[in-house]
C-alpha cells in the first residue's frame, strides 16, 4: 500500500474461534503514521490488536515489527484500585526500565522513574490526580491513565483499542490531540467505531469485516477513489433552480439533473473533476447565487458502510489476498 518504511507488517495473520475471529490479515503500517482500524462490533479488531501486541497467539501467520517496545491500551483499562495514579505509571515505567544492582543506582533509578511518571501524567492532563487512588476514577480518567502507563516506556509502537469510546467531547478532543502529537515519537494503531475520529487523526486505515481486512489504504486515497460525482446544489429561488436545471442539462458532462426540495437540484456528472469545475462555472455564467453545494455519499462513513455491505456478499468466497488496496501517489 505504501512505499514508506514499515513499522509493522503482518502476513496471513489468523485466529479462528470456530468460524469467527481474524482471517488472513496482511497489514502494512508505515513508520511514524497513525493507522486506524475500523469495523463493526465483532469484526475482529480487538483480536487483531491483541495478536499484534503479542497478547493473543495466532493460529497462523506472521507479524514483523520494526522496533522493540510495544505498548497497548485496552478498550476497558483496569488497575488495582488501591494504587495511586503515580504508582500505576511508576510500575509500568519500572517494567520497561533496565535492571540495576547497586543500592545507590537503584535510588537514582527510582527518582528517574518518578520524574518520568510525573511528566507523562502531566502530558495526559492527570497531574492533579497523580496521588489519588485509582479506585474512584471515571472512565475518562482511566483511559488517560492507561495512556500515561503506555507512554512512560516510550514505545516504538503504541496500540490503542477504542481510546475515545465512552469519553465526553472534551475528553475525546484531548486524546485525539495527544495522538496527533505522539506520532512524532511512535507509530500508532488505533481502533475505533467513531469514523469521524479516525478521519481526523489517521493517515491510513484498514477496514475489518467478518475478521477479514476488506479495505486498506491511505485515508486520502480511499476518499479520492470513492468520491461519487453526485452533488446537491442549493439555489436561492424556484426561478433560479429552473434556469440552472436547464443550463446544466445542456452541458455534455452532466448525466442527470433532478429537482430536489427547497430550490435544490441533484446533479450527477460524468466525473468528479467535471462536476467540480463545471457546476460553479454554470452557476456563475447564469448569474445565479450558489447557496450550497454538497458532495453526496462521499464522506468516509458512507464509503466504509458501502464497502462493508459490498464485502458481506463476497467475503464468503474470498480466499487470502482479498484486501482492496489503494495506492498513494
Ligand atoms: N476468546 C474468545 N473465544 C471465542 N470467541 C472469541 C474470543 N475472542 C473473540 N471472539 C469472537 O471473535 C469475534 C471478534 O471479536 P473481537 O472482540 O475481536 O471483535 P471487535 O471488532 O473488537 O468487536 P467490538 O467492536 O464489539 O469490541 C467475535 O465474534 C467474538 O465473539
Amino acid at each position: 500500500m505504501s512505499v514508506g518504511r514499515a513499522a509493522l507488517t503482518s502476513a496471513g495473520l489468523s485466529r479462528d474461534f470456530g468460524g469467527v475471529g481474524v482471517f488472513d490479515v496482511d497489514l502494512h503500517i508505515d513508520r511514524g503514521s497513525v493507522y486506524g482500524l475500523v469495523g463493526r462490533n465483532g469484526a475482529g479488531k480487538t483480536t487483531l490488536l491483541s495478536m499484534l501486541a503479542g497478547l493473543e497467539k495466532p493460529d497462523s501467520g506472521l507479524v514483523k515489527l520494526d522496533g522493540t517496545t510495544v505498548s497497548m491500551c485496552p478498550d476497558v483499562p483496569e488497575f488495582e484500585p488501591w494504587l495511586t495514579a503515580l504508582e500505576v505509571v511508576e510500575l509500568s515505567a519500572g517494567l520497561g526500565a533496565p535492571r540495576r544492582s547497586g543500592v545507590r543506582e537503584q535510588a537514582l533509578c527510582d527518582a528517574a522513574l518518578r520524574d518520568a511518571a510525573l511528566r507523562v501524567l502531566s502530558r495526559v492532563g492527570m497531574e492533579s490526580a497523580a496521588r489519588r487512588r485509582v479506585g474512584g476514577f471515571s472512565r475518562g480518567m482511566l483511559q488517560r491513565l492507561s495512556l500515561a502507563a503506555a507512554l512512560v516506556v516510550r514505545p516504538d509502537l503504541l496500540i490503542l483499542d477504542e481510546p475515545t469510546s465512552g469519553l465526553d467531547p472534551e475528553g475525546r478532543r484531548t486524546i485525539l490531540d495527544l495522538v496527533r502529537d505522539l506520532k512524532q515519537e511512535s507509530t500508532i494503531i488505533l481502533s475505533s467505531h467513531i469514523v469521524h475520529d479516525v478521519e481526523s487523526v489517521c493517515d491510513a486505515l484498514g477496514l475489518l469485516d467478518g475478521g477479514r481486512l476488506v479495505l486498506q489504504g491511505r485515508t486520502a486515497d480511499i476518499l479520492d477513489a470513492h468520491a461519487r460525482p453526485v452533488w446537491r446544489l442549493q439555489s436561492r429561488s424556484s426561478r433560479e433552480a429552473r434556469i440552472l436545471a436547464a443550463a446544466l442539462r445542456a452541458e455534455e458532462w452532466t448525466l442527470s439533473v433532478e429537482p430536489a426540495s427547497e430550490f435544490g437540484l441533484l446533479v450527477e456528472a460524468a466525473s468528479v473533476e467535471a462536476g467540480e469545475r463545471g457546476i460553479p462555472q454554470v452557476v456563475s455564467r447564469e448569474g445565479c447565487a450558489l447557496a450550497g453545494l454538497t458532495a453526496l455519499d462521499s464522506d468516509l462513513e458512507s464509503i466504509l458502510l458501502s464497502v462493508s455491505s459490498a464485502s458481506a456478499s463476497t467475503v464468503a468466497s474470498m480466499t487470502g489476498g482479498g484486501t482492496r488496496t489503494w495506492r498513494g501517489p
